[in-house]
């Protein structure tokens, strides 16, 4: 998808308007995208990740092409499953458009991890230790030899399993770091060369803005969301006593 078909999602949202199907969002099921997404914002809310209408999350429906994206503007903590959009990935066009609502500006950067990556959901926060190394580190932010590490996928998969498998404790890892915008549906030509050129990456940071980070499913991506989210502040806690992050086992007394 293109930055310039991205600007005509919030339009696409409008040819909906009064499709309430709310079908799509009653389920008793806690673990219903539509209920998913209410509860997981409230943990990110009460972890800055989401406060003053920042940040959001999108969960795609097991085994279907129905993807969940909450509203823009409003307090992520305070969603309600019948606010929700819902849109079909296939044909892009929203089965559900809650009329009061415009969907998240973040709609078009969770579409390109869903297709270019075959996400299975999406969080993307204003974590303040994404921030901060989007201030200290230039286009890559780079941890090695951390045992929290071990939690993040590298990008190669086991042959006979299928699985994909992590990162070792002696690997670096590597998320690239890519300029904001003034609007947020602006970054998706960013995010979309990020995709292409690391290909292993699970995450991406927005300088001075925060962390978008999927995973093939909700349990994965917030496990990632949150292995990061620990690197980045221990890689601003090292850079403070002058280690850089990335450096070798033992390197570390060089510089304390
Ligand atoms: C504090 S405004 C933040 C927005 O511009 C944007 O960065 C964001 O993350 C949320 O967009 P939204 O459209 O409310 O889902
Ligand atoms: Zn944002």
């Amino acid at each position: 998808m293109s930055p310039c078909e991205c600007g005509k999602l919030a339009e696409k949202a409008g040819e909906n308007v009064g499709t309430s199907r709310d079908e799509f969002v009653s389920s008793s099921d806690p673990r219903h995208p539509a209920n998913l997404i209410c509860s997981l914002c409230k943990t990110f809310y009460y972890n800055n990740w989401v406060t003053g209408t920042g940040g959001g999350i999108s969960i795609k429906l097991n085994d279907s092409s129905h993807v969940y994206i909450a509203p823009s503007g409003v307090q992520k903590e305070q969603l309600q499953p019948e606010d929700m959009f819902v849109m079909d990935l296939n044909t892009e066009k929203y089965l559900r458009a809650p009329e009061k609502y415009k969907p998240s500006a973040c709609t078009p950067l969770f579409l390109s991890c869903y297709k270019q990556r075959g996400a299975g959901a999406v969080i993307h926060t204003h974590s303040q230790h994404a921030v901060m190394c989007s201030l200290i580190f230039g286009d890559e932010f780079r941890i090695a030899n951390i045992e929290q590490i071990k939690a993040i996928p590298s990008g190669k998969r086991d042959g006979a399993t299928g699985k994909d498998i992590n990162l070792s404790f002696f690997d670096t890892l590597v998320i690239p770091i890519i300029e904001n915008t003034a609007h947020e549906e602006d970054l998706t030509e960013g995010l979309q060369e990020a995709l292409a050129k690391y290909p292993a990456a699970t995450a991406v940071i927005v300088r001075r803005h925060g962390i978008y980070v999927w995973g093939p499913s909700v349990d994965k991506a917030k496990v990632y969301n949150e292995a990061i989210d620990y690197l980045m502040e221990l890689a601003v806690k090292m850079h403070q006593l002058g280690i850089p992050p990335d450096c070798a086992i033992g390197a570390e007394k060089e510089y304390v």
